[in-house]
């Protein structure tokens, strides 16, 4: 889930917040609140922890062997805690029993879980098998969820928070203390231990979060109660955020704890029939990380985000539900609903589990489905908290909550939607390729902006952009060519979106501001260098950076504002030495409607690369736009080294583009082919007999015989048949012949002139592009020898 606003906080962050992305980074203890302006477009979190977390963790802390999400595939964890007896000591009809450390029998029905707390299991032990997982799986870079489960009474504010007494006893782990207020104590340990391990200046991390009510299917911020009513939203790409969230920034225990205390306090509760003060609201507690790591080369530093979401349902009498009509409260009725919507999404779940189809979910407007949607993606690691009760009027409710535990576990080991759809391999890869490309070329132009190296950098970075292009066009190409029969090629329609509108940032930055350039996995941004002198000449230098977001932009000008932050984060370029490290790029699954609407955008980016008109479009498109660029280009020679690169390079690109649609062209029609230049074979028409066959071959086609006659040639037969005409000729064909000639002579002629004309205008931009690269990169000739440009490297480089 994200949260965007489009309101510009006053606190002085002159950007906001998203829920997944830190936009402000602030060396102040103490942010108030911050609000997020608009969410990244991707939904993409980030890439999967490989090897192992970057913040070790302690070792006592050290999971268990059998703990599922020790097996990366795992997503799902579910345990089941019983509540001690009611103090009246009355027991329910099922004999629930607890058999073995991970599975219970009610009756002779056995339910099996990831682990089993009976009434004698404590705060600490559900903290050690769910809290310390999760605070691990979160600093190894996963968005983890708890959910707490149960009927209405069963214990689950109990377990998740615990009493509000323990909440503020902040001098010691009080032994009633919930998990959540252990999660936080022990991720502040664990970010702090890094921290001061491995140097501030190395590492540095922000914390931040929000704390909101779902009441009757109305979402409310208990942070501050002016916010009601806020809605949830998917953004372009589907992902969920809720539209004008406040977050609050954090720093230690003390200050998440005062914020719970806050926000539990605000919950509305009310007296029912099990349970004198229930909850009759859904809370989620949403904690964000993001750590930044400084790497090793100038002007780059790292970022990865991770997301705790921590939810407890709202308080439901089954019975009173089921029984009640209309003294059922109406928030009842509306938290039923929303649990038999979770219900139906854990159905379609599981039988897309079982079956291995990828069943369409159902659609759902509640928002607590809404939201778990997002929480079972890819990466995403679900725990789920069943709470039962023995108390007497349960039974049912309590069978109900084993079954959903154990369904729920029984989609454990799946990855809950496919991510990436079936893709056609080779243009799957070149997808890929041109990733790759384009973030070495980002690299690239940042890494030229600051260094004495800049001048192999730049050479890199345009063949790096070269090599993109040709690698795009090349699966046009391939699309077209697969595409001979109707078969639709099936791409991930991320990809190809991200990556179109990546090249067309890229493409943007060469007219302005180089920053906000995002790129899928590991995503850099651009920052201007006077953005930053004009906050702190001192660091200018330091400062002038790129940071590498894993998957996502930043775009807030006010991290120049905190200089000794900045310092401590600036200027590294650690793709791979992250804090958190990434989960894997995942979707969160997806609604009915979504898979559909995938599937149609796959369609139409395809249905375009199905003939060469149409997939010429892109490369068009981007032509179009160089050209645009390029009466910017003299305009910005005054500009920073980076935008003239940028502007060059786009020159680059629009001359192989335009060799590429020519020869495009050649395949189809011979009116601009290069080939005319090469074709001398004229007809040895000396030769009388030569000359009377091809008169008797009566050519059908004008285009065949020209195709053979040179100027020279057509000299020659004009004189021949002028005096055969003068001889007269007696089939009769004498004056039908020069006229026929004559015609495809005048023809050939006017395409020899176009093709001149061709030829002048690819000249002219070779020269222009010479220039341009004369002007910003003199040295770059040197790659090649003074007589081989810069130019002349890319199109032999397409050529071949
Ligand atoms: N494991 C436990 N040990 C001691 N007391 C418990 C335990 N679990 C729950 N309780 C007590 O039981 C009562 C009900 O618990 P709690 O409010 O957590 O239930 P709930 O499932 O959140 O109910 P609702 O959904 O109606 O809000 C509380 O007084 C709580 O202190």
């Amino acid at each position: 889930m994200r949260q965007k606003t489009n309101n510009a906080d006053s606190s002085g962050f002159l950007g906001s917040i998203s829920s997944n992305f830190l936009r402000s980074i602030s060396s102040s203890n103490r942010k108030p609140t911050s609000s997020n302006p608009k969410p990244p477009k991707s939904d993409t979190e980030n890439t999967p922890p490989t090897t192992h977390p970057n913040i070790p963790i302690n070792l006592h802390h050290q999971s268990k062997p059998n703990d599922p999400f020790s097996h990366s595939n795992s997503h799902v964890k579910v345990v089941v805690r019983i509540r001690p007896e009611n103090s009246n000591g009355k027991e329910g009809d099922l004999k629930i029993k607890k058999v073995s450390s991970d599975a219970l029998c009610v009756g002779d029905r056995k339910f099996t879980f990831d682990e089993v707390f009976d009434a004698n299991s404590n705060q600490e032990d559900v903290f050690q098998s769910v809290g310390v997982p999760l605070v691990r799986n979160a600093l190894a870079g996963y968005n983890t969820t708890i959910l707490s489960y149960g009927q209405s009474g069963s214990g689950k504010t109990y377990t998740m928070w615990g009493p509000p007494s323990a909440m503020a006893d902040e001098s010691s782990l009080s032994s009633q203390q919930g998990i959540v207020p252990r999660i936080i104590r022990m991720l502040f340990s664990e970010l702090e231990r890094e921290r001061l391990v491995s140097d501030q200046k190395q590492f540095n991390y922000q914390c931040r979060c929000s704390f909101l009510e779902i009441y009757n299917e109305q979402i409310g911020n208990l942070l501050n109660p002016i916010q009601q009513n806020l809605e949830m939203k998917d953004d372009s790409s589907n992902a969920l955020y809720i539209e004008n969230l406040i977050e609050e920034y954090i720093t230690n225990y003390d200050d998440v704890a005062q914020i719970l205390n806050k926000g539990l306090s605000r919950r509305k509760n009310e007296a029912m029939n099990l349970n004198s003060n229930s909850s009759r609201s859904h809370i989620i507690f949403t904690f964000v990380i993001e750590s930044l790591c400084k790497g090793t080369t100038k002007g780059f530093s790292t970022s990865k985000t991770s997301r705790i979401i921590l939810i407890d349902i709202a308080g439901l009498d089954r019975d009173e539900v089921d029984d009640g009509g209309s003294q059922c409260p109406r928030e009842s009725r509306h938290v039923d609903k929303s649990l038999s919507q979770l219900k139906h999404l854990v159905d379609a779940l599981t039988n897309k589990s079982q079956s291995g189809k990828k069943e369409d979910i159902p659609r759902s407007d509640s928002c607590l489905t809404r939201l778990l949607q997002e929480s079972l993606g890819g990466n995403g690691k679900l725990s789920v908290i069943c709470s039962i009760s023995l108390d007497n009027k349960s039974n049912d409710a309590t069978l109900q909550t084993l079954r959903f535990g154990e369904q729920v576990r029984s989609i454990r080991n799946e990855p809950v939607i496919n991510v990436v759809k079936e893709t056609d391999a080779d243009l799957s890869n070149n997808i890929r390729h041109l990733k790759e490309e384009l973030i070495r070329a980002k690299d690239d132009v940042h890494s030229s902006a600051g260094s004495k190296d800049g001048y192999f950098q730049e050479h890199n970075m345009r063949e790096s952009l070269n090599l993109m292009r040709v690698s795009l066009n090349h699966s046009l190409l391939l699309s077209n060519i697969d595409n001979d029969t109707d078969e639709h090629v099936n791409v991930n329609e991320d990809d190809i979106r991200k990556l179109r509108q990546q090249i067309d940032e890229l493409d943007n930055s060469s007219e302005g501001n180089p920053k906000d350039i995002s790129v899928d996995e590991d995503c850099v941004q651009f920052y201007s260098d006077e953005e930053y002198c004009d906050a702190d000449t001192n660091s200018c230098d330091e400062v002038e950076k790129a940071d590498v977001y894993c998957g996502k932009t930043l775009s807030n000008p006010s991290v120049a504002t905190e200089s000794s932050f900045r310092d401590s984060i600036s200027l590294n370029s650690c793709n791979h030495s992250a804090t958190l490290a990434g989960p894997q790029l995942s979707e969160s699954p997806k609604f009915s409607k979504t898979q559909r609407r995938s599937v149609a955008i796959s369609s139409s980016y395809l249905g375009s690369w199905n003939n060469v008109a149409e997939s010429s479009t892109f490369s068009n498109k981007v032509l179009r736009k160089s050209f645009k660029q390029g009466d910017h280009v003299q305009s910005s020679l005054q500009s920073s080294k980076a935008k003239s690169l940028a502007a060059s390079l786009q020159k680059g690109l629009q001359i192989i583009d335009y060799h590429q649609q020519n020869s495009a062209l050649n395949k189809s029609s011979t009116s601009f082919s290069f080939e005319h230049l090469t074709l001398t074979p004229c007809l040895d028409i000396d030769k009388d007999d030569s000359y009377d066959q091809t008169i008797q071959q009566k050519p059908s086609s004008d285009e065949v015989t020209a195709a053979f006659l040179c100027a020279s040639c057509w000299a020659k037969i004009s004189n021949e048949d002028s005096s055969k005409a003068q001889a007269g000729n007696p089939d009769g064909m004498t004056d039908k012949i020069p006229k026929h000639l004559e015609n495809v002579i005048a023809k050939s002629i006017m395409k020899e002139k176009e093709l001149e004309n061709v030829c002048k205008e690819q000249a002219a931009r070779i020269e222009q592009l010479n220039q341009l690269v004369l002007v910003f990169f003199p040295s770059s000739f040197m790659i090649c020898g003074s007589d081989f440009t810069f130019i002349d490297c890319l199109i032999s480089r397409w050529r071949n």
